[in-house]
């Protein structure tokens, strides 16, 4: 058992439009004087249609960790992201707003994040999927996991200081089609 007392509270609220927000707050209860330290991130499993046919954009040009690659620290390059094989990566002080881009479904989904300075990207693609207990052989096909988080510098709480991150969500309706969407008003719109 982890040997610290805390408070955890989740705040959920649908906007009119379907808009999601995810309000996490965490409070240090200790009585003993003692802080402690914690890594978070919100494990937010998208739907799309073709993984291999998805873009995210905002995170070009991030510095990130590779899971993968015991941690190492690596530049994104270039333009939007795309996937062709598993991916398990920290990017470090990333935007926030970041956006999912499915031209098949003609959707985006447009992530944006507030206490939360990284953003995990994970796919585990074929051979950890069939690994994987509760994850179905090939739903790797049609998910992408983009986790607002804090994990490069672990949060740390005295007691009675309370930490808040927050989430917000929403899919925004697109008719991509090559140069139709401006990033620049998916992002900063
Ligand atoms: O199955 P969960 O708890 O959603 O976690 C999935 C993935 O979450 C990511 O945050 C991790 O970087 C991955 O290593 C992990 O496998």
């Amino acid at each position: 058992m982890w040997p610290h007392s805390f408070e955890f509270r989740l705040r959920i609220a649908l906007g009119a439009g379907g808009d999601l927000s995810l309000t996490s707050r965490i409070r240090n209860t200790n009585t003993d004087g003692r802080p402690f330290s914690y890594t978070f991130a919100f494990h937010t499993y998208f739907s799309v249609s073709d993984i291999s046919e998805v873009r995210v954009e905002g995170l070009e040009t991030m510095d990130y960790l590779d899971n993968m690659k015991g941690k190492e620290r690596f530049t994104e390059q270039g333009d939007a992201i795309v996937f062709e094989s598993e991916v398990d990566k920290v990017y470090l002080a990333a935007p926030s707003k970041v956006a999912i881009i499915d031209h098949d479904m003609r959707r985006t989904f447009v992530v944006t994040k507030e206490g939360l300075p990284d953003a995990v990207v994970w796919n585990p693609w074929d051979k950890k999927a069939k690994a994987m207990q509760d994850f179905g052989d090939s739903e790797y096909k049609h998910m992408l996991c983009v986790e607002p988080a804090a994990v490069e510098k672990p949060i740390t709480l005295k007691p009675g200081e309370e930490w808040k991150g927050r989430l917000g969500l929403s899919a925004v309706p697109s008719s991509y089609c090559s140069g139709q969407l401006d990033p620049l008003k998916v992002l900063h719109g």
